[in-house]
Protein backbone atom coordinates (compact mmCIF):
# COMPACT_ATOMS: atom_id res chain seq x y z
CA UNK A 1 0.00 0.00 0.00
CA UNK A 2 1.61 3.25 -1.03
CA UNK A 3 1.22 6.65 1.32
CA UNK A 4 0.92 10.04 0.09
CA UNK A 5 1.71 12.86 1.83
CA UNK A 6 2.11 16.63 1.14
CA UNK A 7 4.87 18.32 2.62
CA UNK A 8 3.63 22.23 3.64
CA UNK A 9 4.55 24.85 5.81
CA UNK A 10 3.02 27.70 8.19
CA UNK A 11 6.10 30.52 8.22
CA UNK A 12 8.42 27.98 7.80
CA UNK A 13 7.44 25.27 10.75
CA UNK A 14 7.13 22.53 8.53
CA UNK A 15 4.90 19.55 8.03
CA UNK A 16 4.39 16.27 6.37
CA UNK A 17 0.06 16.37 5.89
CA UNK A 18 -0.94 12.63 6.04
CA UNK A 19 -4.56 12.25 5.36
CA UNK A 20 -5.93 8.86 6.59
CA UNK A 21 -9.12 8.58 4.10
CA UNK A 22 -6.48 7.45 1.62
CA UNK A 23 -6.62 4.25 3.26
CA UNK A 24 -8.91 1.20 3.88
CA UNK A 25 -8.67 1.70 7.75
CA UNK A 26 -6.59 4.79 9.50
CA UNK A 27 -3.25 4.01 10.61
CA UNK A 28 -3.34 2.82 14.22
CA UNK A 29 -1.42 5.43 17.00
CA UNK A 30 1.52 3.28 16.94
CA UNK A 31 2.24 3.62 13.14
CA UNK A 32 1.55 7.27 13.23
CA UNK A 33 4.16 7.70 15.87
CA UNK A 34 6.46 5.66 13.81
CA UNK A 35 5.51 7.26 11.29
CA UNK A 36 6.12 10.52 12.02
CA UNK A 37 9.64 9.32 14.20
CA UNK A 38 10.94 8.12 11.01
CA UNK A 39 9.98 10.73 8.37
CA UNK A 40 10.67 13.96 10.51
CA UNK A 41 14.26 12.98 11.02
CA UNK A 42 16.65 15.98 9.80
CA UNK A 43 20.16 15.76 7.94
CA UNK A 44 18.99 13.52 5.82
CA UNK A 45 18.29 10.39 7.98
CA UNK A 46 14.61 11.31 7.68
CA UNK A 47 12.12 11.60 4.49
CA UNK A 48 14.01 14.09 2.30
CA UNK A 49 14.39 17.00 4.59
CA UNK A 50 12.35 15.71 7.49
CA UNK A 51 9.87 18.15 8.74
CA UNK A 52 8.67 19.65 12.55
CA UNK A 53 5.82 16.97 12.37
CA UNK A 54 2.82 15.07 10.98
CA UNK A 55 -0.78 16.93 10.40
CA UNK A 56 -3.19 13.93 10.46
CA UNK A 57 -6.12 14.69 8.52
CA UNK A 58 -9.10 12.56 9.23
CA UNK A 59 -13.19 12.59 8.73
CA UNK A 60 -14.06 14.66 11.10
CA UNK A 61 -16.17 13.11 13.83
CA UNK A 62 -18.34 16.43 14.32
CA UNK A 63 -21.37 17.49 12.05
CA UNK A 64 -20.05 21.41 12.41
CA UNK A 65 -16.56 20.40 11.52
CA UNK A 66 -15.31 19.60 7.68
CA UNK A 67 -12.54 17.52 8.83
CA UNK A 68 -10.23 16.63 12.04
CA UNK A 69 -7.25 17.13 12.39
CA UNK A 70 -4.44 15.54 14.71
CA UNK A 71 -0.77 16.87 15.43
CA UNK A 72 2.32 14.82 15.69
CA UNK A 73 5.60 16.11 17.46
CA UNK A 74 9.29 14.93 15.61
CA UNK A 75 9.80 12.84 18.77
CA UNK A 76 6.08 10.56 18.20
CA UNK A 77 4.31 12.82 21.36
CA UNK A 78 0.80 14.18 20.21
CA UNK A 79 0.10 17.69 20.59
CA UNK A 80 -3.37 19.60 20.93
CA UNK A 81 -3.02 22.20 18.67
CA UNK A 82 -0.88 23.36 15.81
CA UNK A 83 -1.59 26.88 14.70
CA UNK A 84 0.82 26.80 11.32
CA UNK A 85 -0.31 23.46 10.53
CA UNK A 86 -4.01 23.98 10.96
CA UNK A 87 -3.87 26.82 8.17
CA UNK A 88 -2.33 24.02 5.81
CA UNK A 89 -5.19 21.92 6.72
CA UNK A 90 -7.29 24.31 6.23
CA UNK A 91 -6.45 24.83 2.90
CA UNK A 92 -6.06 21.37 2.16
CA UNK A 93 -9.96 20.38 3.12
CA UNK A 94 -10.99 23.94 1.78
CA UNK A 95 -9.96 22.81 -1.64
CA UNK A 96 -11.16 19.08 -1.43
CA UNK A 97 -14.42 20.47 -0.28
CA UNK A 98 -14.72 23.39 -2.46
CA UNK A 99 -15.27 25.86 0.86
CA UNK A 100 -13.86 29.01 2.32
CA UNK A 101 -15.21 29.05 5.75
CA UNK A 102 -15.88 26.29 8.01
CA UNK A 103 -14.81 24.58 10.97
CA UNK A 104 -11.67 22.05 11.97
CA UNK A 105 -12.10 19.63 14.43
CA UNK A 106 -9.48 19.56 16.59
CA UNK A 107 -8.63 17.82 20.28
CA UNK A 108 -10.24 20.35 22.02
CA UNK A 109 -12.09 22.59 20.04
CA UNK A 110 -13.76 22.62 16.29
CA UNK A 111 -11.99 25.53 15.33
CA UNK A 112 -12.66 28.33 12.56
CA UNK A 113 -10.93 28.58 9.26
CA UNK A 114 -10.67 31.34 6.62
CA UNK A 115 -9.39 31.85 3.22
CA UNK A 116 -8.24 35.14 3.28
CA UNK A 117 -5.96 36.84 0.27
CA UNK A 118 -2.66 35.34 -0.77
CA UNK A 119 0.24 37.42 1.22
CA UNK A 120 1.59 37.39 -2.48
CA UNK A 121 1.74 35.88 -5.65
CA UNK A 122 1.55 32.26 -4.97
CA UNK A 123 1.45 32.38 -1.16
CA UNK A 124 -2.14 31.54 -0.26
CA UNK A 125 -3.08 32.94 3.06
CA UNK A 126 -5.90 31.80 5.64
CA UNK A 127 -6.69 32.64 9.13
CA UNK A 128 -7.65 30.14 12.24
CA UNK A 129 -8.76 30.56 15.58
CA UNK A 130 -6.53 29.88 18.54
CA UNK A 131 -8.60 29.03 21.32
CA UNK A 132 -9.32 27.98 24.22
CA UNK A 133 -7.25 29.78 26.32
CA UNK A 134 -6.35 28.45 30.00
CA UNK A 135 -3.83 30.54 32.38
CA UNK A 136 -4.62 27.68 34.84
CA UNK A 137 -1.43 25.87 36.31
CA UNK A 138 -3.01 22.24 36.57
CA UNK A 139 -4.44 23.27 32.65
CA UNK A 140 -1.10 24.12 31.38
CA UNK A 141 0.68 21.31 33.38
CA UNK A 142 2.62 23.84 35.53
CA UNK A 143 4.50 23.46 39.18
CA UNK A 144 5.97 26.58 39.44
CA UNK A 145 6.77 29.18 42.46
CA UNK A 146 4.60 26.61 45.50
CA UNK A 147 2.36 25.23 42.94
CA UNK A 148 1.05 28.95 41.84
CA UNK A 149 -2.48 28.73 39.93
CA UNK A 150 -1.04 31.52 37.45
CA UNK A 151 2.30 32.83 36.78
CA UNK A 152 1.77 36.23 34.44
CA UNK A 153 4.62 37.99 34.27
CA UNK A 154 6.87 36.28 37.22
CA UNK A 155 9.72 35.27 37.79
CA UNK A 156 10.02 31.22 38.33
CA UNK A 157 13.50 31.53 40.05
CA UNK A 158 15.18 28.07 39.14
CA UNK A 159 14.34 28.84 35.82
CA UNK A 160 16.34 32.24 35.83
CA UNK A 161 16.39 35.40 38.52
CA UNK A 162 15.78 37.77 35.75
CA UNK A 163 13.47 36.92 33.06
CA UNK A 164 9.79 37.56 33.72
CA UNK A 165 7.46 34.45 32.66
CA UNK A 166 4.24 34.51 31.43
CA UNK A 167 2.33 30.87 31.21
CA UNK A 168 -0.39 30.09 29.29
CA UNK A 169 -2.12 27.28 27.68
CA UNK A 170 -3.86 27.82 23.66
CA UNK A 171 -4.76 24.75 24.62
CA UNK A 172 -0.79 23.46 24.00
CA UNK A 173 1.17 24.81 26.88
CA UNK A 174 3.42 28.02 26.59
CA UNK A 175 5.99 29.74 28.65
CA UNK A 176 6.65 32.63 27.38
CA UNK A 177 9.37 35.94 28.20
CA UNK A 178 9.57 39.36 26.65
CA UNK A 179 13.60 40.06 26.58
CA UNK A 180 16.10 42.29 24.77
CA UNK A 181 17.28 41.34 21.50
CA UNK A 182 20.56 40.01 23.20
CA UNK A 183 18.84 37.56 25.06
CA UNK A 184 16.28 36.90 22.01
CA UNK A 185 19.75 35.42 20.46
CA UNK A 186 21.30 34.46 23.11
CA UNK A 187 21.70 30.48 24.55
CA UNK A 188 19.55 31.44 27.83
CA UNK A 189 16.29 29.94 25.45
CA UNK A 190 17.75 26.70 24.46
CA UNK A 191 19.04 26.19 28.00
CA UNK A 192 15.55 26.95 29.26
CA UNK A 193 13.39 24.65 26.26
CA UNK A 194 15.92 21.83 26.98
CA UNK A 195 15.82 21.54 30.64
CA UNK A 196 11.97 21.95 30.47
CA UNK A 197 11.35 19.50 27.65
CA UNK A 198 13.65 17.02 29.09
CA UNK A 199 10.72 14.23 30.99
CA UNK A 200 12.37 14.62 34.24
CA UNK A 201 12.48 17.93 36.00
CA UNK A 202 9.35 18.75 37.95
CA UNK A 203 8.24 22.42 37.19
CA UNK A 204 6.64 21.39 33.14
CA UNK A 205 6.70 17.04 34.04
CA UNK A 206 4.57 17.01 30.41
CA UNK A 207 6.82 19.53 28.71
CA UNK A 208 6.19 23.22 27.33
CA UNK A 209 6.76 24.91 24.49
CA UNK A 210 9.16 28.14 25.29
CA UNK A 211 9.50 31.42 23.53
CA UNK A 212 11.98 34.62 23.63
CA UNK A 213 9.63 38.03 22.57
CA UNK A 214 11.56 41.15 21.23
CA UNK A 215 8.74 44.16 21.01
CA UNK A 216 10.08 45.75 18.02
CA UNK A 217 7.83 48.32 18.05
CA UNK A 218 3.99 49.09 18.34
CA UNK A 219 1.98 45.73 17.07
CA UNK A 220 5.51 44.38 15.85
CA UNK A 221 6.66 41.50 17.99
CA UNK A 222 9.48 38.92 16.83
CA UNK A 223 8.81 35.35 18.38
CA UNK A 224 11.60 32.79 18.65
CA UNK A 225 10.24 29.34 20.06
CA UNK A 226 11.78 26.38 20.88
CA UNK A 227 9.30 23.54 21.01
CA UNK A 228 7.97 20.79 23.06
CA UNK A 229 8.73 17.39 21.22
CA UNK A 230 10.35 19.38 18.59
CA UNK A 231 13.23 21.83 19.40
CA UNK A 232 13.98 25.08 17.66
CA UNK A 233 11.80 25.63 15.01
CA UNK A 234 11.37 28.69 12.32
CA UNK A 235 8.15 29.39 13.78
CA UNK A 236 5.27 27.98 16.13
CA UNK A 237 1.90 29.26 14.84
CA UNK A 238 0.19 28.59 18.49
CA UNK A 239 3.19 30.34 20.29
CA UNK A 240 3.22 33.31 18.35
CA UNK A 241 -0.99 33.51 19.23
CA UNK A 242 -0.01 32.68 22.86
CA UNK A 243 2.68 35.76 22.72
CA UNK A 244 0.63 38.20 20.70
CA UNK A 245 -1.84 37.45 23.28
CA UNK A 246 0.36 38.67 26.50
CA UNK A 247 1.81 41.53 24.54
CA UNK A 248 -1.46 42.89 24.41
CA UNK A 249 -2.07 42.09 28.21
CA UNK A 250 1.09 43.46 29.47
CA UNK A 251 1.24 46.30 27.03
CA UNK A 252 -1.99 47.93 27.52
CA UNK A 253 -0.02 51.53 26.82
CA UNK A 254 0.70 50.85 23.22
CA UNK A 255 -1.94 48.17 21.92
CA UNK A 256 -5.36 46.79 22.30
CA UNK A 257 -7.43 44.19 21.46
CA UNK A 258 -8.49 43.72 17.67
CA UNK A 259 -5.68 45.45 16.31
CA UNK A 260 -3.92 43.57 13.85
CA UNK A 261 -0.19 42.68 15.33
CA UNK A 262 2.72 41.74 13.22
CA UNK A 263 4.91 38.82 14.11
CA UNK A 264 7.98 38.03 12.24
CA UNK A 265 10.17 34.80 13.30
CA UNK A 266 12.79 33.03 11.54
CA UNK A 267 10.91 31.45 9.04
CA UNK A 268 8.84 34.38 8.19
CA UNK A 269 5.67 36.46 9.25
CA UNK A 270 2.17 36.30 10.21
CA UNK A 271 -0.08 38.19 11.77
CA UNK A 272 -2.53 37.59 14.53
CA UNK A 273 -5.47 39.60 16.16
CA UNK A 274 -6.20 38.99 20.01
CA UNK A 275 -9.73 39.32 20.84
CA UNK A 276 -11.78 38.61 23.79
CA UNK A 277 -15.22 37.44 23.83
CA UNK A 278 -18.52 38.28 24.91
CA UNK A 279 -17.90 35.34 27.61
CA UNK A 280 -15.07 37.37 28.46
CA UNK A 281 -12.87 34.19 27.07
CA UNK A 282 -9.33 35.43 24.96
CA UNK A 283 -9.20 33.93 21.56
CA UNK A 284 -6.87 34.57 18.88
CA UNK A 285 -6.88 34.59 14.85
CA UNK A 286 -3.55 33.73 13.48
CA UNK A 287 -3.28 34.80 9.74
CA UNK A 288 -0.10 33.46 7.82
CA UNK A 289 1.06 31.21 4.66
CA UNK A 290 -0.03 27.95 3.59
CA UNK A 291 2.18 26.41 1.28
CA UNK A 292 2.37 23.29 -0.47
CA UNK A 293 6.12 22.86 -1.13
CA UNK A 294 5.66 19.00 -2.64
CA UNK A 295 3.55 15.99 -3.22
CA UNK A 296 5.29 12.88 -1.89
CA UNK A 297 4.51 9.21 -2.08
CA UNK A 298 6.22 5.77 -1.00
CA UNK A 299 5.08 2.25 0.08
CA UNK A 300 3.41 2.61 3.82
CA UNK A 301 5.49 -0.38 4.65
CA UNK A 302 8.93 1.15 3.71
CA UNK A 303 8.20 4.50 5.12
CA UNK A 304 7.45 2.79 8.41
CA UNK A 305 10.59 0.83 8.29
CA UNK A 306 12.70 4.50 7.62
CA UNK A 307 13.29 3.12 3.97
CA UNK A 308 12.88 5.65 1.73
CA UNK A 309 14.37 4.29 -1.82
CA UNK A 310 11.24 4.31 -3.16
CA UNK A 311 9.86 7.41 -2.79
CA UNK A 312 8.60 9.56 -5.15
CA UNK A 313 8.27 13.68 -5.30
CA UNK A 314 6.47 16.13 -7.18
CA UNK A 315 7.47 20.07 -6.51
CA UNK A 316 4.67 22.22 -6.45
CA UNK A 317 6.98 25.34 -7.06
CA UNK A 318 5.19 27.82 -4.52
CA UNK A 319 8.49 27.45 -2.15
CA UNK A 320 9.84 29.85 -4.91
CA UNK A 321 6.93 32.28 -4.21
CA UNK A 322 7.44 32.29 -0.81
CA UNK A 323 11.21 32.82 -0.15
CA UNK A 324 10.56 35.59 -2.75
CA UNK A 325 7.85 36.95 -0.10
CA UNK A 326 10.34 37.09 3.02
CA UNK A 327 13.02 38.29 0.91
CA UNK A 328 10.51 41.38 0.20
CA UNK A 329 10.42 41.18 4.10
CA UNK A 330 13.75 42.17 4.78
CA UNK A 331 13.48 44.70 1.70
CA UNK A 332 10.95 46.32 3.32
N1 LIG B 1 4.31 24.23 15.74
C1 LIG B 1 2.95 24.17 16.19
C2 LIG B 1 2.83 23.77 17.64
C3 LIG B 1 3.12 22.37 17.82
C4 LIG B 1 2.91 22.09 19.23
C5 LIG B 1 3.86 21.11 19.81
N2 LIG B 1 5.23 21.55 19.76
C6 LIG B 1 3.43 20.84 21.24
O1 LIG B 1 2.69 21.68 21.81
O2 LIG B 1 3.81 19.81 21.73
C7 LIG B 1 2.20 25.46 15.95
O3 LIG B 1 2.40 26.04 14.89
O4 LIG B 1 1.39 25.86 16.80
Amino acid sequence: MVVKMIKVHGSGNDFYLLDQTQFPEPLTDAQLQQLAINICKREGAGLYEGADGVLVVDKSEHPSALGRMRVINADGTEASMCGNGLRTVARYLGTQNSQDAFRVQTMYADLKVQAVADFADHVPAFSVEISPVSFDAQTIGMHANHDAQTIINETIPELSTTLKFSAVSVPNPHLIAFVDHETLVGPELGRIGKWMNDGKNSIFPDGVNVSFVEVLGQNSIFVRTFERGVGFTNACGTAMSASSLMYVLLHQESTDFNQEIHVTNPGGMVKTIVHQGADEEYWMELIGNATFVKIVSLPLDSALAADYSQASVTVTGEQAAYANFVGSLTTA
